[in-house]
């Protein structure tokens, strides 16, 4: 720690300022005070600290707008921000930012000590990337939000480095969990448009018929339900970068659609009658073989060409050697501090295991386990037995060897209009609603525990003799759906549809033993949605 470190509080309320101003003098640092973020940059510029106790909510900006602004005129200065109880997210954001740590309020004054010695002292915090540099080909450690230094890796941030500057598509191709959005977000944040914005389209997880509305925007009328103009991600991406995630799952259709927008730059809006102009860069991702999509007749070659300009293949996790551990860490740390738990390392034995381990949904995966591990364990160190299936079985046999580029059928095997247990599409009012609500959505659900019991949805519970249909084509899980239309059972026996999904996910990968991609391919929905889906469970404490 360097002698009399020198800490600068952004803060406005005079009073809290006031007392940290106190603990940490009490510590010998010598401690300055500013209100707002544009004192905090003049500070910054003028005289840097060596760190700073940012609140994130200031009078004239947002606390991240300094943060974004420090990273470029003093790295050095090691950034504490203080969030509100609860924004567990917002701090998470921030760290991907360059935060160092966070702390949450309310916090104690030995928490406020120990985070900012920490800090000054450089030692690895809660969610911190130690000694990592972001943003720098240069670092071995880390590239970006990309973790690991593997030389599989190395490749991927050197081929990012060199076409990052160009206006060129790049095409990644990459199992389900690589890391490909990242490597999306990475080039975009390498180009000279990390300035403008970075917009993500996922064509797999959209409805076919909504898509083409959700790529150009639609004028007022023309389909039922656009009561207004909407603008589509091309407009917004303007100056920025356009990332087509799962590509393949675009209907032929709209793929000639795209293919006319990438030759042009131009495009009209659904129902509209005159030409838009953009200047977007196109990213675009798949976890299929496009070559064998294109020989299949499902995506246009002639689109594949034009896209497939730099390719960027993500290799999977079980290829990157030791970053798996590196990942694992610092994944530990970050679930560690979002609920509250205090484990520092992982036994040798654990280690071990996840470095053998194949990890077919890839650092997905990866999070989903740890996550699962410190939710439901306490300690200071990951032991062989909180392991859960199947990483625990250590088997790399076939059930998961075989994993790798996924290919889930064309089709959605329950659609949404036959009211079935179909795909929920995550950008979806009803989606959005459950993920908002979800914490208070539980309490009514727990009322209703009793009175549903009966009507539970799911593999196993065979209950096509109740009103309810049967969820067309999830049978070859052994899936029905009973009870979901509620005919004559009354609006209580109504479960939200994110609970009967869950049920039916988690029972599937029950009943295949635990394997993610045999339970999405039972359930005709691609590896990737499921991780996707338990991490929002996750997220979202369901
Ligand atoms: N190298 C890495 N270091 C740290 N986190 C990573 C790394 N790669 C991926 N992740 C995290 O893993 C999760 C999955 O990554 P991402 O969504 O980019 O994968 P993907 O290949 O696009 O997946 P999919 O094919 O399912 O869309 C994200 O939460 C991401 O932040």
């Amino acid at each position: 720690m360097p002698e009399q470190a020198r800490i600068v509080i952004v803060e406005d309320t005079l009073s809290l300022a006031r007392v940290y101003q106190d603990y940490l003098r009490a510590d010998g640092y010598l401690v300055d005070h500013v209100v707002t973020g544009a004192d905090a940059i003049d500070r910054l510029r003028q005289n840097p600290p060596d760190a700073m106790i940012l609140d994130l909510v200031l009078p004239d900006m947002d606390g991240r707008d300094v943060l974004r602004r420090a990273a470029h005129v003093c790295p050095d200065c090691k950034i504490v921000v203080i969030t509100a109880h609860g924004s567990v997210n917002v701090a998470v954001e921030a760290m991907r930012e360059g935060a160092w740590d966070f702390l949450l309020k309310p916090f104690t004054a030995d928490k406020l000590r120990e985070t900012v010695s920490k800090a000054l002292a450089g030692a690895p915090s809660s969610s911190n990337r130690a000694g990592l540099m972001p943003g720098g080909a240069d670092s071995d450690e880390m590239y970006f939000d990309i973790i690991g230094g593997s030389e599989n890796m190395r490749d991927i941030y050197r081929i990012i480095e060199n076409a990052a500057p160009s206006r060129a598509t790049v095409f990644i191709t990459g199992e389900s969990g690589t890391g490909k959005e990242l490597a999306a977000e990475a080039i975009h944040q390498r180009s000279e448009r990390a300035k403008e914005p970075f917009i993500p389209l996922n064509c797999g997880a959209i409805p076919k018929d909504l898509m083409e509305s959700e790529i150009f925007g639609h004028v007022k009328g023309a389909f039922t339900g656009a009561v207004s103009d909407r603008e589509g991600a091309a407009h917004r991406a303007e100056g920025g970068t356009l990332f087509l995630d799962e590509i393949c799952e675009m209907d032929l259709d709209l793929q000639t659609k795209l293919l006319r927008f990438i030759q042009t730059g131009t495009f009209q809006k659904v129902g509209g009658s005159s030409l838009e102009t953009v200047d977007v860069r196109f990213v675009c991702a798949t976890n299929r073989d496009p070559l064998e999509e294109v020989r299949a007749g499902r995506f246009r070659e002639d689109l594949y060409y034009r896209l497939h300009v730099i390719p960027l293949h993500m290799p999977p996790l079980r290829e990157r050697d030791n970053d798996i551990l590196q990942i694992a860490n610092f994944y530990l740390q970050r679930y560690n501090r979002e609920e509250g738990r205090d484990f520092e390392r992982f036994s040798p034995e654990v280690s071990a295991l996840f470095a053998r381990y194949t990890w077919p949904g890839n650092i997905r995966q990866l999070q989903n386990i740890i996550r699962n591990i410190v939710v439901l364990n306490n300690g200071t160190e990951v032991t062989l037995s909180m392991v859960p299936r199947p990483v625990n079985s250590g088997t790399e046999d076939d059930q998961f060897g075989s994993a790798t580029i996924e290919a889930p059928p064309p089709h959605p095997v329950v659609s949404r209009e036959a009211g079935g247990a179909g795909r929920l599409w995550e950008g979806d009012p009803e989606a959005l609603a459950f993920l908002a609500g979800a914490r208070q959505m539980r309490k009514v659900v727990e009322n209703h525990q009793t009175e549903k019991s009966n009507q539970l949805v799911g593999v196993g519970l065979a209950s096509n003799d109740r009103a309810g249909m049967n969820a067309n084509g999830l049978s070859g899980a052994g899936l029905s759906a009973g009870g979901l239309s509620g005919g004559g059972l009354g609006y209580s026996d109504i479960r939200p549809l994110w609970q009967v999904e869950k049920q039916a996910i988690e029972e599937a990968i029950e009943r295949c033993g635990g394997s993610i991609p045999r339970a999405a391919d039972a359930l005709g929905v691609s590896p990737s949605t499921i991780y996707r889906k338990k991490q929002s469970w996750e997220d979202n404490g369901l």
